[in-house]
């Protein structure tokens, strides 16, 4: 092949990371909504939703009936008997919510209606104080603050802006509607109380902005290799089980299994590349290899750097012959390309590759073992090859 048919990759070319959509500023694409975030980090995140709101909803379970205490003290008698029965219909609805949280390990989004349930559940309470006693609330000790609370408690949550902003913004409405009954909307003390119920949301929101990204750089520099900015092995394979799983499933309910290939690549003699050219060179060799199977793949394919230079795509609802036209683009697209050495040399490099598709009911380690084989047998019949069937 001519050096000039050879496609040149540029390491600063763009792919278009689902982390990372070249239309928000950086520091808000992560942060905003989870339209990008992963399946995994959907599920890490759901967890952290999950030990706080059993934290938070089993302490506002016990403030709840224990608080009458305080109103014994603090509030005409006449009105603590009915606030209380407001708080044990509050405090019931906390159960059901430290009940969700407890049955929904890993469901975030019903873990974001028990989140939402929980800081709303103490606002409608207050709205119903308001409902039942506007013309009372001077007498009402204390309970004015609960908006600003529900605020405050935002806080404590590695919520995105939209969702928090979402729940603020109905805490808000409770709150207008308060100032509106008590006939308080238009006075210096209304202003006031709208004033620091909008400043705490804020605070809550570069908050809620913090404790996201945070989460989002761990959970990159735990689950990605930072040379290829690829899926590691580990998670690879943890995402893999979970997909094996949901295909039992579909077995078990009688339902035809989607297919899950597997498609192992090794580059070609890597080590005379690092002796030849240097580590730094190797390295750039792995990162277009990378691309190239970013961008050969699709984005619901996982792809991961398996090893050193073995790499390893898990491509869910791809049959074995399209599998086979994939591991050949790759193939040929590897062919094209050239990485430029220091003294300005075109660097080749060449892939091989094994095929297999996940068999019914077989464990994945089987499935892994196989692709292994035709991996080696590729390397054995000569390199620069797919081999997709076992040899006799
Ligand atoms: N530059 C670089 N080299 C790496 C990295 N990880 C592993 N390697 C090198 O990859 C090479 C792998 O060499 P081998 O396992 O002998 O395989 P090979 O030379 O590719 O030969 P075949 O697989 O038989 O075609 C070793 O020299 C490793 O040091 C890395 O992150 N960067």
């Amino acid at each position: 092949m001519q050096n000039s048919e050879r496609r040149r990759f540029n390491l600063g070319i763009k792919w278009e990371n689902p982390w990372h959509p070249s239309w928000l500023p950086a520091s808000l694409r992560d942060t905003l909504s989870n339209r990008y975030h992963s399946r995994d980090f959907n599920f890490a995140r759901s967890e952290y939703l999950r030990t706080r709101v059993l934290f938070v909803g089993m302490a506002f379970t016990l403030l709840a009936p224990l608080w009458i205490l305080v109103d014994y003290l603090l509030l005409p008698l006449e009105l603590v008997a009915e606030v209380a029965l407001g708080r044990f219909a509050l405090m019931l609805v906390l159960f059901g919510v430290l009940y969700s949280a407890w049955k929904n390990e890993n469901h975030l989004n019903r873990m974001r209606n028990t989140l939402a349930a929980l800081l709303l559940a103490p606002a409608v309470f207050y709205a119903a104080l308001v409902l039942t006693h506007g013309g009372q609330m001077s007498s009402l000790v204390g309970y004015s603050f609960i908006p600003l609370l529900v605020v405050a408690f935002l806080s404590v949550f590695p919520l995105t802006i939209i969702e928090s902003l979402g729940i603020g913004l109905l805490v808000l409405l409770v709150q207008l509607l308060a100032l509106s009954i008590t006939g308080q909307m238009k006075t210096a003390y209304g202003w006031q109380d709208l004033w620091l119920l909008v400043t705490i949301l804020g605070i809550s929101l570069w908050a809620n902005h913090s404790q996201v990204s945070t989460l989002m750089r761990l959970y990159r520099q735990a689950s990605m290799d930072s040379l290829t900015g690829l899926l590691n092995r580990g998670i690879l394979l943890q995402q893999l089980n979970e997909l094996c799983r949901q295909r039992d499933a579909q077995i078990e309910e009688g339902e035809e299994p989607s297919p899950i290939c597997l498609l192992m690549f090794d580059l070609d003699r890597f080590k005379k590349i690092n002796d030849t050219y240097g580590h730094s060179v190797g390295d750039q060799v792995l990162q277009v290899f990378a691309q190239i199977l970013r961008s050969e793949l699709r984005k619901n394919d996982l792809i991961a750097r398996y090893g050193g230079e073995e790499f390893m795509a898990a491509l869910p609802g791809t049959g074995k012959a399209d599998a086979r036209n994939i591991a050949e683009r790759i193939r040929l697209q590897c062919e094209k390309s050239t990485v430029i050495a220091h003294d300005g040399e075109q660097v080749t490099f060449t892939t091989s590759i094994g095929i297999t598709q996940v068999r019914d009911n077989e464990s994945l380690d089987a499935a892994l073992l196989r692709v292994d084989n035709r991996l080696y047998a590729a390397k054995n019949q000569g390199r620069n090859r797919y081999i997709d069937a076992d040899l006799s």
